[in-house]
């Protein structure tokens, strides 16, 4: 039979739209997926722990990964760098488990370059000022930060066509049950497909 790989699901949109909070419920929900951790060189936040919430790397350790092609991608995003480590990423595939990212819009689309095949899901605001008001409720930013985010976030509403799915976070749990759905869509899809092939093989034999 023919081996399948994982498939590669990327959940991104703009910070303070709730990406962390869908993707903490998916995994309390169901345990299929892996989550690939990142890199990062910004402060542990209270609370954070290295190697569940990130890596957390200094500038010149950061660096030498992305010199040394350790990254599928990575951004620099209000003046610190995120990256997604190529290695677990690409065997975990391969072993045929599903891989989830949860990122922002320039490195999913840096992604999208390497991996077309891959879930694009953008999660998307009810509206500018709801998105503003989780920001600044959420309490993790200074004045100046909020503005930035809120910056980057309308431009980063623009790259929305390259994705393959918009799920608008209005509601966790409705937003939560969008995503398991379009995850339980693609299976279906792939395993149609893998039906395909079968069929192929089977043909050539007889
Ligand atoms: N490109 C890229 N973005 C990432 C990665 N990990 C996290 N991010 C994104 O970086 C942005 C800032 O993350 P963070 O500082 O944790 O803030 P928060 O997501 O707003 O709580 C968010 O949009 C994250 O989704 C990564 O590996 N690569
Ligand atoms: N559907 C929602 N309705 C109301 N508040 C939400 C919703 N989703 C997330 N939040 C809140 O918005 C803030 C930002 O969410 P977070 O998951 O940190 O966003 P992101 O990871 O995209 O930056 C948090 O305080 C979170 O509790």
């Amino acid at each position: 039979m023919v081996a399948e790989k994982g498939i590669l699901f990327i959940l991104s949109g703009p910070s303070g739209v709730g990406k962390g909070t869908v993707r903490k419920r998916l995994f309390e929900e169901s345990t299929e997926l892996q989550y690939s951790i990142s890199m990062t060189t910004r402060q542990k936040r209270p609370g954070e722990v290295d190697g569940v919430d990130y890596f957390y790397k200094t500038n010149e350790e950061f660096e030498r990964l992305i010199g040394q092609n350790q990254l599928l991608e990575h951004a620099k995003y209000v003046n610190n760098y995120y990256g997604t480590p190529r290695k677990y990423v690409e065997e975990t595939l391969e072993k045929g488990l599903d891989v989830f990212l949860e990122i922002e819009v320039q490195g999913a689309l840096q992604v999208k370059e390497n991996f077309p095949q891959g879930v694009f899901i953008f999660l998307f605001p009810p509206s500018l000022v709801e998105l503003k008001n989780r920001i600044v409720n959420r309490g993790t930013e200074s004045q100046e930060l909020v503005l930035n985010r809120l910056k980057e976030a309308r431009k980063e509403i623009e790259m929305m066509d390259a994705y393959d799915y918009v799920v608008v976070n209005d509601n966790v749990d409705h937003a939560v049950a969008k995503v398991k759905a379009i995850i339980q869509s693609e299976h279906l899809k792939r395993v149609r497909v893998a039906k395909q092939y079968k069929k192929i093989l089977e043909d050539e034999i007889h």
